[in-house]
């Protein structure tokens, strides 16, 4: 990422390509109402579609203020009036058709929470697991694709443990066979077979998610979410062809240590730490295309082996706030991002 030489201003990019194995995107939320009530200031320019700029309010010792200007380049970066629909044609989109070709694909939501990671992953309405359901059902009425069918599992991961959202929240566990695949056994997958049933099956699956409330969002999630849509060939439910992951990452902010004296908010945040850390160590190993991943760091990492190794590919999603009160965690969130 840090190669790219171009002009940031206002120019007129290429378009990074869809198929490479790791894409790292930005979306800008738009200003909500109490940041419009507060009158706060868009610190988030966007300078062409691929870069950024933060402008971060700042204090000198003397008092007086200045701003601080941070740039950053991303494979594409989303503005506050983006629609899903065009989040989704290069996002999730090359990762439907990804699968199609037998790989294992995922697409991850990371950010300070309120950010809008469930809207665009996990919308019921128009998330980008909805918009890619319709392109999976599509696919499979066609002639080539008439031997798979598709299933759908749902899980979070929180505290370390994994538990089924679509079977009452039974504590389940991942396991390595023979053959180094990691198995998540005794995980419900349902067959599905058009996009109402796959959100009727997902809805109930997330009332289950378990979510607590922090300052920013009341219903914000502590949790990691994994919806997995599988292919797998009619006459072998064992095998999976091909595999798509949406991970709603619990709020990033959590992981920060924020001198909570709460045990049980210190050693929530301590897990999603260390697992949002795994997740970004496993995303630098996989794009220096080194030998080792450290995918066993984790929970989170260790489910999402086959993302990290193999026929594989990665979309990670970063949401950030455009609001001056928000500038600290955007921040991190890019940082974080920045390969
Ligand atoms: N791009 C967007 N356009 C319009 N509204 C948005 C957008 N992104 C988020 N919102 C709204 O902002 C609020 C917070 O978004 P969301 O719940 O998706 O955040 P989150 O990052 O998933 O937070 P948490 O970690 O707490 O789950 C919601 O009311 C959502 O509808």
């Amino acid at each position: 990422m840090g190669a790219l030489k171009y002009s940031t201003n206002n120019t007129v990019v290429p378009p990074s390509d869809l198929n490479q194995k790791i894409r790292v995107c930005v979306r800008k939320r738009p200003m909500n109402k109490k940041e419009m009530e507060r009158s706060e200031k868009d610190i988030a320019p966007l300078l062409n579609t691929r870069s950024i700029q933060i402008n971060e309010p700042k204090l000198k010792l003397d008092l007086t203020r200045y701003i601080e200007q941070h740039t950053f380049i991303f494979d594409d970066v989303f503005d506050a009036n983006s629609k899903n629909t065009s989040v989704y044609e290069r996002t999730a989109f090359p990762l439907v058709k990804y699968m199609f070709e037998g790989g294992r694909a995922t697409c991850f939501a990371y950010g300070q929470t309120g950010s809008g990671k469930t809207f665009t992953m996990l919308d019921p309405n128009h998330g980008l697991y909805v918009l890619a359901a319709k392109d999976i059902f599509a696919l499979l009425k066609k002639p080539e694709n008439e031997h798979l069918s598709a299933w759908i599992g749902l899980y979070e991961i929180y505290q370390g443990h994994i538990y089924d959202l679509l079977n009452e929240r039974k504590k389940i566990y991942a396991r390595e066979d023979a053959k180094r695949n990691v198995i998540i056994s005794g995980l419900r997958e349902y067959p599905i077979d058009n996009v109402g049933n796959l959100i009727q099956v997902f809805e109930f699956g997330s009332n289950e998610r378990s979510t607590g409330s922090t300052v920013a969002n009341d219903s914000s999630s502590r949790s990691h979410a994994v919806l997995q849509i599988l292919l797998k060939p009619k006459n072998n439910r064992k095998k999976i062809y091909g595999k798509l992951s949406f991970i709603d990452l619990a709020g990033s902010e959590r992981g920060a240590d924020r001198g909570e004296t709460d045990i049980k908010t210190r050693m929530e945040g301590a897990e999603i730490n260390k697992s949002l850390l795994a997740l970004k160590e496993c995303i630098r190993a996989l794009d220096q295309d080194k030998r080792h991943t450290p995918f066993r760091q984790s929970q989170l990492t260790q489910v999402l082996k086959d993302s990290f190794v193999g026929k594989s590919r990665t979309c990670m999603i970063a949401t950030i706030s455009p609001g001056g009160s928000n500038s600290e965690h955007t921040l991190n969130t890019l940082r974080y991002a920045d390969r």
